[in-house]
């Protein structure tokens, strides 16, 4: 065996979330993290959540949860012996921390005031939990991860700017409701975690772009830049991680191939410039990522793509991610006691129990009786409906997420009370079984595919 791999090192990833109350100091806290894995976690499973820990009075009084989580090595068990631990304390904001950012234009007989940007201080508690729950083919978090890392190994070694260079500009693009947006809070909230030990503050901008075009006509590129400038201001705090999300890039940067056909007037062409040179300004500073959405790539202008480092393309939830967005929204309902008590397996354990059932040649479709081991495969059956439905019925992420909801609205009934369902909302708690929510989602899907026929 290549003796370089076996004495490869990997770094892995532990967030450790403290309650709000918690005043201890974060490197006391780090360190008797690092010794509660140590004596208990060997070896540890990538992700995972740790429990034990609420033994330690001093972690049971900061602590809300540890969890590990990533790393680079595409293992899912490493021995403590291969890993450097890097612990990160953090203590989410309140949710409500939003604030919004008007952008006047003045000099017209009064100000016309724009909501141009919201900015949402890191971490923040209505975050948590998101990145876990997005699910994508092909590594894409990881490798947005990748190249973050990337662009601080080059700025940390003050690589010159004119002979490599990188615009801290990331695109996603893809159909709507796949996550791209919800991917950039994701990922702009893990940053402010990670990046902790550099920075003592992280914010999330947001750009309201439809708000950038004024009705005053020439005005709006320079509603960019006054809010670009408002940005730059902020960037200067050395001190602080931004990440400035623009949604629906498009509806900016569409404006010069109209132009050059003739068809776009001339302010739409001054905020595509201004954006650029912007830009080009921003890039300049260490502690800024620009993340862009898109449904509609092919409209962008080429200037802006040509600058985004990642161009990544977000598609539809394939069937594992169908899989695991099912059963998060299920576990929620169990939690929350609307389901009964049941345990929905992993996706990891719901492939496992569909291969050595292939290898026993006994996977059935039937539903009944309701084993962990048949629930995974429903669940997957249903995975797999959704993506046998004709392309333009395909599900999104969005509309996953609300399947559970039409199942419970058409064909569940919260007003009836039935045999399975133990009451109604109007007097008291509304409860029923796993078996009726699975067969009405199904029913959904079936809807779904003959409203498409009735289409054709
Ligand atoms: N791959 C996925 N895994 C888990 N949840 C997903 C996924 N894709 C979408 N969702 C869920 O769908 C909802 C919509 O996501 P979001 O608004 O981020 O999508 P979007 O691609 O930005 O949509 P749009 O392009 O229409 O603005 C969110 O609740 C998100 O959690």
């Amino acid at each position: 065996m290549d003796k370089s791999k076996l004495d490869v090192i990997w770094t892995v990833h532990v967030e450790v979330r403290l309650s709000t109350k918690s005043r201890r100091r974060v490197d006391i806290i780090q360190g008797l993290v690092r010794d509660f894995i140590t004596q208990n976690y060997d070896p540890i499973t990538l992700p995972s959540i740790l429990n034990g820990w609420e033994g330690d009075p001093t972690l049971a009084s900061s602590v809300e949860r540890i969890a590990i989580s990533e790393s680079p090595c595409p293992l899912k068990l490493l021995r403590l012996k291969e890993v450097s631990l890097e612990i990160h304390a953090y203590q989410p904001h309140e949710t409500d921390a939003v604030e919004e950012y008007a952008n006047g234009t003045p000099g017209r007989g009064g100000e016309e005031n724009v909501l141009a940007a919201s900015v949402c201080e890191l971490p923040c508690k209505a975050w948590e939990g998101l990145w876990d729950g997005l699910i994508y083919a092909d590594n894409i978090k990881l490798k947005l991860l990748d190249y973050i890392h990337a662009t601080f190994v080059l700025s940390d070694a003050d690589v010159d700017f004119n002979l490599v260079t990188w615009n801290r500009v990331v695109l996603l693009h893809g159909p709507p409701g796949t996550g791209k947006t919800s991917l950039c809070r994701a990922l702009a909230q893990k940053l402010s975690i990670r990046l902790s030990h550099r920075y003592s503050q992280s914010r999330l901008l947001e750009i309201n772009s439809h708000s950038l075009f004024s009705r005053w006509f020439s005005e709006s590129g320079k509603l960019v830049q006054r809010l670009f400038s408002n940005i730059m201001e902020m960037v200067e705090d050395e001190d602080c991680f931004v990440v400035v999300l623009i949604d629906e890039v498009e509806s900016l940067t569409a404006a010069r191939a109209g132009a050059m056909a003739g068809t776009e007037p001339s302010d739409g062409l001054r905020v595509v410039n201004a954006l650029l040179t912007q830009l080009d300004k921003l890039r300049y500073q260490k502690n800024v990522l620009v993340m862009s959405t898109s449904n509609l790539a092919k409209a962008i202008d080429s200037a802006f793509v040509d600058r985004a480092d990642i161009i990544q393309y977000v598609d539809l939830p394939p069937r594992e991610a169908i899989y695991e967005i099912l059963r998060s929204s299920l576990c929620e309902f169990i939690k929350k006691g609307i389901l009964q008590e049941t345990t929905v397996p992993t996706l990891d354990r719901a492939l496992y129990i569909e291969s050595s059932n292939r290898n026993h040649s006994s996977a059935s479709g039937t539903i009944l009786p309701y084993s962990p081991e048949n629930l995974a495969s429903t669940l997957l059956a249903l995975a797999d409906k959704c993506r046998e439905l004709p392309q333009a019925q395909q599900l999104s992420g969005r509309a996953l997420r609300r399947l559970p909801v039409l199942a419970l609205a058409r064909y569940i009934g919260i007003g009836v009370s039935t045999s399975s369902t133990t009451s109604n909302l109007n007097n008291s708690r509304f409860q029923t079984n796993i078996r009726l929510w699975l067969e009405a989602m199904e029913k959904v899907l079936d809807d779904r595919a003959a409203d498409h026929k009735k289409l054709l």
